[in-house]
């Protein structure tokens, strides 16, 4: 693509920048566009009034006609020095507004990603990233868009005035500028591509620094002694990142330098014919001083919408990657409209259906074909990689099939809206978040109409069994279940770490919330969970889902007997499928997984 071109789609983020900006900070911006205009004319008017005050003093000018001049030179010195503070807190309030409403459009936008596909793609994260450094960009872009129109008034107005005193200096200052216009502009463009291109060791640096100090994490690093490995390897990554930065900085070094100096060498030679002039009578004391103020006037003008143009278009190509975050299509195709949901009265089926994670990854499930009938509770087993937590995944359309289809009642998932399917499936999942809020928030958040209503959080924490364990915890239901956000609780700062089957339990109690849907899946719900807290969950699942359709999957075989039907995974392939009985009499695979682990507890 040539640079024209590149630049020119850059420029079609200003519009829409500008308009966010307006829309949420219309008075701080209004302000600050009328402080730009003021400061824009000072620079003209203090130079002119400096140049007639020193003539009026060679000249020996009457006191009352000078004092005037004098006073009017002392109150435009008093708005430059104030104008620049007024217009930083105005700035400031902006980027503030207009930030926040970036922040919650970037978000909201993740958050509409249905599936789980982005948030594994590389390149898509790196382009966040980069979205996410974009929130101040529009404020930026609208305030820096400003002061470059107060920096062109000022430099015409200093322009002007230099022309009155010789054109061809004036002409040379003009001119001086252009190279330090393209330098600036190709070093902003340097300076997004190498953040763009930073951005994978950034968020590696991220990862090794947020181990480091992470509560869970800590636990393995100290045992296994690996903090130093870890640090070593962050060191390492911030270096490599700092090699990048330093070869940026040394060429802004290099380039700024050099226009510096071209641009004093042009004010020093003005300065010496204009000293020459005045020896020679052509130019009046205060015609000097208006030289002087006016060349670096303008220079510190024109390096201003140098430096402004370099910053702004910097910005728009950060924003840029903003809107691209912002109009990434979702990466499972969503019908525009979608079927309605119904509720389940026939079954999922799963038709032949072949999944990988990409396309240079391998088969995960290889011609996946099986009924999950409503109103049954189906056992999923299988050895570890068998492919139990795709099935889950794809139960839920976190993906969808490569091949084949699944149905839900005769219709395909793809037809349906996700969030409304996700809507009748209550699930837990093998890695159940533990969240660093409040223990009553924990179990809120399988759904959300439950936040404000204790009653119904309690019963489902009963009905995991966790309800005794959270009454007795300092704050009760109020405690932060975290060491880390212990204070957010109200409480006197003691936050509370659970154990694992605590855990385990909590993240029941969330799926336990909905225990009205027609699908309940859990993948492993008793992992964490004692013998005999593991068969009273089963008999307590049974119970409360007794007619409803669920999926479970467990190692622990014992627990999945009881399941209307048993189905065995091999190498993402359906092997075998029946009931326990049927299963054993078979003699394949799973009666050789169950015989095995009931000789081991009989070993006991
Ligand atoms: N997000 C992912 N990206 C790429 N590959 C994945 C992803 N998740 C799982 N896999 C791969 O898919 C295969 C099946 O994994 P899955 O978690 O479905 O197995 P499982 O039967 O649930 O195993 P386990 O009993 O150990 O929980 C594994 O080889 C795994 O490496």
């Amino acid at each position: 693509m040539t640079t024209d071109r590149r630049s020119w789609r850059t420029l079609r983020g200003l519009g829409p920048a500008a308009a966010l900006a307006f829309r949420e900070a219309p008075a701080q911006l209004g302000l600050l566009s009328g402080i730009a205009l003021v400061g824009a004319v000072l620079p003209v008017a203090v130079t002119w009034l400096t140049k007639l005050v020193i003539d009026s003093v060679t000249a020996g000018t009457a006191i009352d006609v000078l004092l005037p001049k004098a006073i009017a030179l002392a109150v435009l010195g008093a708005l430059t020095a104030t104008l620049p503070q007024l217009s930083q807190y105005f700035s400031a309030e902006a980027q503030r507004r207009v930030s926040r409403a970036a922040k919650d459009r970037l978000y909201r936008a993740v958050n509409r990603f249905p599936g789980l596909g982005r948030f594994e793609d590389p390149q898509f994260l790196n382009q966040l990233q980069v979205a996410e450094a974009a929130n101040s960009a529009p404020a930026q872009l609208t305030i820096a868009a400003m002061q470059l129109v107060r920096n062109v008034i000022t430099a015409l107005g200093l322009f002007a005035s230099l022309y009155l005193i010789s054109p061809l200096i004036a002409g040379i200052v003009l001119v001086a500028a252009l190279p330090a216009l393209l330098a600036e502009l190709a070093l902003a463009r340097r300076r997004v591509n190498t953040t763009l291109r930073l951005s994978p060791d950034e968020r590696r640096e991220l990862f090794y620094q947020m181990l480091l100090s992470d509560a869970r994490a800590s636990k393995e690093i100290r045992l296994f002694g690996t903090g130093d490995f870890l640090r070593g390897r962050m060191m390492r990554t911030m270096s490599e990142i700092h090699v990048a930065r330093r070869a940026l900085d040394r060429r802004e070094l290099f380039v700024q330098s050099g226009l510096e100096l071209f641009a004093a060498v042009v004010a020093g030679t003005g300065l010496v014919w204009a000293i020459l002039a005045a020896g020679r009578g052509e130019l009046t004391a205060g015609d000097i001083a208006l030289f002087v103020a006016a060349v670096a006037g303008v220079q510190v003008a024109m390096a201003g919408i140098v430096s402004l143009l370099a910053q702004a278009n910097e910005q728009l190509m950060i924003f840029n990657h903003y809107t691209v975050v912002l109009g990434a299509p979702p990466e499972l195709p969503v019908a525009e409209h979608p079927v309605a949901t119904p509720e389940l009265r026939r079954g999922i089926v799963f038709k032949d259906v072949w999944f990988r994670y990409g396309d240079d990854l391998p088969w995960v499930l290889r011609g996946v074909t099986v009924t999950i009938p409503y109103g049954m509770a189906v056992g999923l087993v299988g050895k570890n990689g068998a492919g139990k937590s795709t099935v889950v995944k794809l139960l839920c359309r976190m993906y969808d099939p490569t091949k084949g289809r699944i149905t839900w009642d005769g219709i395909d998932l793809r037809d349906l809206d996700p969030a409304r399917l996700r809507d009748r499936v209550g699930a837990v999942f093998q890695d159940f978040m533990s969240y660093d809020l409040t223990a009553a928030e924990n179990i809120a958040l399988g759904d959300l109409t439950a936040l404000e209503d204790p009653d119904r959080i309690a019963a489902a924490a009963v009905q995991a069994d966790i309800h005794e364990v959270v009454e007795k915890l300092p704050n009760g239901y109020r405690t932060m279940l975290s060491r880390e956000f212990a204070e957010d609780d109200g409480s006197d700062g003691t936050g509370v770490v659970l154990s694992g089957g605590q855990w385990q339990r909590l993240a029941l109690a969330r799926a336990f919330l909905r225990a009205d849907t027609d699908l309940m899946i859990l993948d492993e719900p008793n992992a964490g969970l004692d013998p005999e807290a593991e068969a009273e969950l089963h008999a307590r699942i049974s119970t409360l889902r007794a007619g409803g359709t669920s999926v479970l999957i467990s190692h622990r075989l014992g627990t999945l007997r009881d399941a209307d039907l048993i189905v065995v995974l091999d190498d993402g392939a359906v092997t075998e499928t029946g009931t326990h009985t049927s299963l054993l009499a078979g003699g394949g695979t799973y009666a050789r997984l169950f015989t095995t682990q009931a000789k081991g507890y009989q070993s006991e």
